[in-house]
């Protein structure tokens, strides 16, 4: 039996009101998430199923890698968000979008699409250009394998008003994080701090034990760093430190932990690093510093030398904790830094299974 235009209009009235419900809901959903994973989930996840839609894709405009690292600071594993897409510039975005930043629907079209909506099968998409401020942080992409469904026809109050609420959640989420980060960041050097690496260190540990992969560890230790301060002043000495943290910085992996531990003392973690990789990522750490003096301007070039402690967790032993696993694996690095220094310096330890009873530095 056909319904008549009435019963249509009130079941449209009925759907729209169901759609305007479950917006609010995933509205104050947004509104109160407070970190990456909290967001990402709502984006990825949570509208996908809600709307019933085939896919999410969110690309994110990071021209220098600034939300990446942020994210991976945060201890978020990027694999775990394949539909997470990081882009230089938001050049490509802005002809796809509509002029003035809306919401755009249309029919699925592979050789302009694909890149944005990388699944097989869809037949429509919803393009939510999330922008602050003037400014396009990214874009939200809604596919579903109708083709009716995201009709360029229809209107589009509704996404744009999600993507309104979104870019806003995005950009306070970001700024939250960051905050977060700045109490976690060495002030002097911009490097994490300690605090910082030891939440990372059990999050680490843990993250090794579940993928049964090993976790390099690395102690650095700035070699007569007291008679840098003593012959060239304090100040002097401040500029090595931060030399010495960017030229080890840029010998690592995204992935890797770089924190100032103690006064002119470095920790590096090495995800999915055995003991032969720490050394040899140690080696070219060492070499890097050793490369060339930190040259102050006015004729003050200052060489500077790293020794290093390189050891690997391997498992945990019977009956250990993951606390104090890791607890171990910064013991060994150390131990090994203590070697490095009794052997002469500016050099490469790697830790050796110790006989029963040897003797612990420190
Ligand atoms: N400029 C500066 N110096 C610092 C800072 N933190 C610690 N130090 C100095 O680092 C020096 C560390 O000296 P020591 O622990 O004796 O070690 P070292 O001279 O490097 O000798 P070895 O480690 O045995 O090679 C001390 O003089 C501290 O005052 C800092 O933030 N800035």
């Amino acid at each position: 039996m056909s319904s008549t235009p009435f019963e249509q209009l009130l079941e449209n009235a009925r759907h729209n009101e169901q759609v305007m419900s479950k917006l609010q809901a995933l509205e104050m959903a947004l509104i109160s998430a407070g970190d990456f994973p909290q967001l990402l989930g709502l984006l990825l996840d949570d509208i996908q199923s809600e709307f019933a839609l085939d896919s999410v894709h969110l690309h994110w405009v990071d021209p220098q890698g600034e939300v990446q690292a942020l994210l991976h600071g945060g201890g978020l594993d990027l694999d775990d968000y394949p539909r997470l897409h990081f882009i230089h510039s938001p050049f490509p975005l802005t002809h796809l979008l509509n002029p003035g930043l809306r919401t755009r629907l249309s029919p699925f079209t592979p050789g302009l699409h694909r890149d944005w909506l990388p699944d097989d099968g869809m037949g429509s998409l919803a393009l939510l250009p999330l922008v602050r401020q003037g400014h396009l942080l990214g874009c939200l992409v809604l596919g579903s394998r109708d083709p009716q469904r995201f009709d360029p026809d229809l209107s589009t109050d509704f996404l744009d008003r999600l993507a309104a609420i979104a870019g806003v959640c995005l950009e306070n989420v970001y700024h939250h994080e960051q905050i977060k980060r700045l109490g976690l960041t060495d002030a002097l050097t911009g490097v994490h701090n300690r605090r910082y690496f030891d939440q990372r260190l059990d999050e680490e540990v843990l993250r090794a034990q579940r993928q049964g992969s090993c976790l390099g560890g690395l102690f650095l230790d700035i070699d007569f760093f007291k008679r840098i301060n003593d012959t060239w002043g304090h100040p002097a000495g401040d500029a090595v430190l931060q030399e010495v943290a960017r030229r080890v910085k840029n010998m690592l992996r995204i992935t890797d932990s770089l924190a100032r531990y103690g006064g002119e003392e470095f920790a590096v973690l090495l995800a999915q690093t055995d003991l032969e990789q720490a050394a040899r990522v140690a080696e070219r750490i060492r070499a890097a510093v050793a490369a060339g003096p930190v040259c102050l301007g006015g004729g003050l070039d200052i060489p500077v030398t790293l020794s290093i402690g390189a050891s690997c967790l391997h498992g945990l032993l019977p009956q250990e904790t993951p606390g104090e696993a890791a607890r171990r694996l910064l013991h060994e690095a150390d131990s090994a830094l203590y070697r490095a220094k009794e052997n002469g310096r500016n050099q490469v330890m790697c830790h050796t299974a110790e006989p029963a009873g040897a003797p612990d530095h420190g």
